[in-house]
């Protein structure tokens, strides 16, 4: 279920694989594969088309010589370019100018991909992504590293497909970081390669197969103590609409009671929800309160004081924002952190988790699994590592991408809402995994569907969220799939 495997391991399975069958045998499966989609996308009458073939030096190429001859043998007319068998201007003239083609088939580079690509190579990946036809890439988008996402090269290019098949397994970098723009529709096709020759998958993508279990109906005879408190604690001066954010997620994501607890003289109540109760961070009683820290928190030696006692404390945690920063800053907050034996949720974007790891944004950005994975094991926390394909990672190592989620998101205060999200759930206890892996993955949909009602992603506020995500949250729950032994409804 929505495994991702890291190009070692589907080396592995590939060589396990061919060492059973005909040479040749695994490539020909997947240029079948890979015609039929093409085929799909081309539509009725494929006679009437014409599609452009690239093929690179390695077997990456070879799939596309297996994808040229089957769309020929369906009659759709075949432009084939070889990679290797031409200098770069040979290359290029043998790409008609202006002709309309109803299909490009990238089989520059796969999963061999070394180095950046360059020269004759990246002239023709340049062309592909000036056209406005679709683009089906064979195994990876040509350019762009299978595992991490990230195109190859300070400098690099990688097609923009609009749709990709990958072999054997899925792989980490379609989905994350770059990946996403330049896979497009990601179509899994194991060629026939039996499942028990992969190993068993560390990272998945997030589905709500691995946390719908968790969603559990109200009962009529319950009350508001039953959901949770949750505190704030944020809003330095002039930050004072983060917490605020923050709150109203957690409102009206279920939890009982939210407080935002100011560092600052914060506003006595928000008008737009005035269900928030408003304190004094600095004498408020955080007893039984699930504590977000960090939205608009500052660096005051009020905020670090409230951060050292909310880290000390037993009470589920969100560490978002500044609180990372400050965190980060200090070894003996570390060390506090890592002491913490509660529920704990730290949720920084790449140049926060590089502050974390004493490492720059671009290292971060290089392995995002791995630095979420890192993060979570030096803490012993559920590390949200936010960006294009969110990572969520576990200390034990086990890592989720999240597919939910638009540009609409890269917005001010969308994090603000989704820590207060991650600390509603915390409140109404959920475990720290579960309730990250929700919270990802409603706040994703939730910015989809507003996108699909044209709400974005041009102009997409954090404040529309909340509501968009009550909706997602309440249909969650009403579909939830039952605990085995249940009947399904
Ligand atoms: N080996 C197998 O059994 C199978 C392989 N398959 C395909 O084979 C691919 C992997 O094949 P390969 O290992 O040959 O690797 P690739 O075909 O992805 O690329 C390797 C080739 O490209 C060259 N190269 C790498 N980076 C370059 C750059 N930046 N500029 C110019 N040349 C560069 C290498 O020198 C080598 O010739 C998979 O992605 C998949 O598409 C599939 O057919 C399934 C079965
Ligand atoms: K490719």
């Amino acid at each position: 279920m929505g495994a991702l495997y890291s190009v070692a391991e589907i080396r592995q399975a590939e060589r396990a694989a061919a060492a059973q069958l005909p040479p040749g045998t695994l490539m020909q499966r997947a240029g079948r594969a890979a015609a039929r989609i093409a085929l799909g996308i081309i539509g009725a009458e494929p006679v009437a088309h014409q599609a452009l073939v690239l093929a690179g030096p390695g077997n990456n190429g070879g799939d596309a010589l297996e994808v040229a001859a089957s769309l020929a043998q369906s009659g759709v007319g075949v432009t084939l370019v070889q990679l290797g068998r031409a200098d770069a201007a040979g290359a290029l003239n043998h790409i008609p100018a202006g002709r309309q083609w109803a299909l490009v088939v990238d089989g520059l580079f796969g999963i061999g991909l070394a180095r950046p690509v360059e020269g004759a190579a990246r002239a023709m990946i340049d062309t592909v992504n000036a056209l406005a036809c679709p683009v089906l890439a064979l195994d990876v988008p040509s350019g762009l590293d299978a595992d991490s996402g990230a195109v190859i090269g300070p400098d690099g290019v990688a097609v923009r497909a609009t749709h990709t098949i990958t072999f054997i397994g899925d792989k980490p970098g379609l989905h994350t970081l770059a990946g996403r723009d330049h896979a497009g529709h990601v179509i899994v096709d194991r060629i026939g390669i039996d499942e028990a020759l992969l190993p068993g998958a560390s990272v998945h993508m997030n589905e709500p197969a691995m946390f719908g279990l968790a969603f559990a109906p109200r009962l009529h005879d319950s009350h508001k103590g039953t959901f949770g408190d949750v505190a704030v604690v944020g809003g330095a001066h002039g930050m004072a609409g983060a917490p605020i954010l923050a709150a109203r997620a957690a409102l009206l994501s279920g939890a009982g009671r939210v407080f935002v607890a100011s560092v600052d003289h914060g506003p006595a109540f928000d008008s737009g929800q005035p269900e928030l109760m408003f304190r004094d961070a600095a004498s408020f009683n955080f007893a039984g309160s699930t504590i977000v820290a960090g939205p608009g928190m500052g660096d005051s030696a009020t905020a670090i004081r409230l951060l050292g006692k909310a880290l000390d404390g037993d009470n589920p945690l969100v560490l978002d924002a500044d609180a990372i920063n400050l965190i980060a800053a200090s070894p003996d907050l570390q060390a506090r952190l890592a002491a913490r034996t509660a529920h704990t949720i730290l949720t920084p974007h790449p140049l926060e988790a590089a502050r974390l790891l004493g490492v720059t944004a671009g290292v971060v950005q290089g392995d995002r699994l791995e630095a979420a994975r890192e993060i979570a094991a030096r803490f012993d926390a559920c590390v949200v590592l936010k960006g294009s394909g969110t990572v969520i990672a576990m200390a034990d190592g086990e890592a989720l991408i999240n597919p939910t989620g638009n540009p609409g998101l890269a917005s001010a205060g969308t994090g603000d809402v989704l820590a207060g999200l991650c600390g509603s759930l915390l409140a109404q206890g959920w475990p720290a995994r579960d309730a990250a892996l929700a919270a990802v993955w409603m706040h994703g949909e939730a910015a989809d569907r507003l996108v699909a009602e044209g709400c974005g992603p041009i102009g997409l506020t954090a404040s529309e969220l909340p509501a968009a995500i009550r909706r997602v949250l309440n249909r969650m729950v009403a579909e939830r799939p039952k605990p085995a032994g249940q009947p399904q409804s």
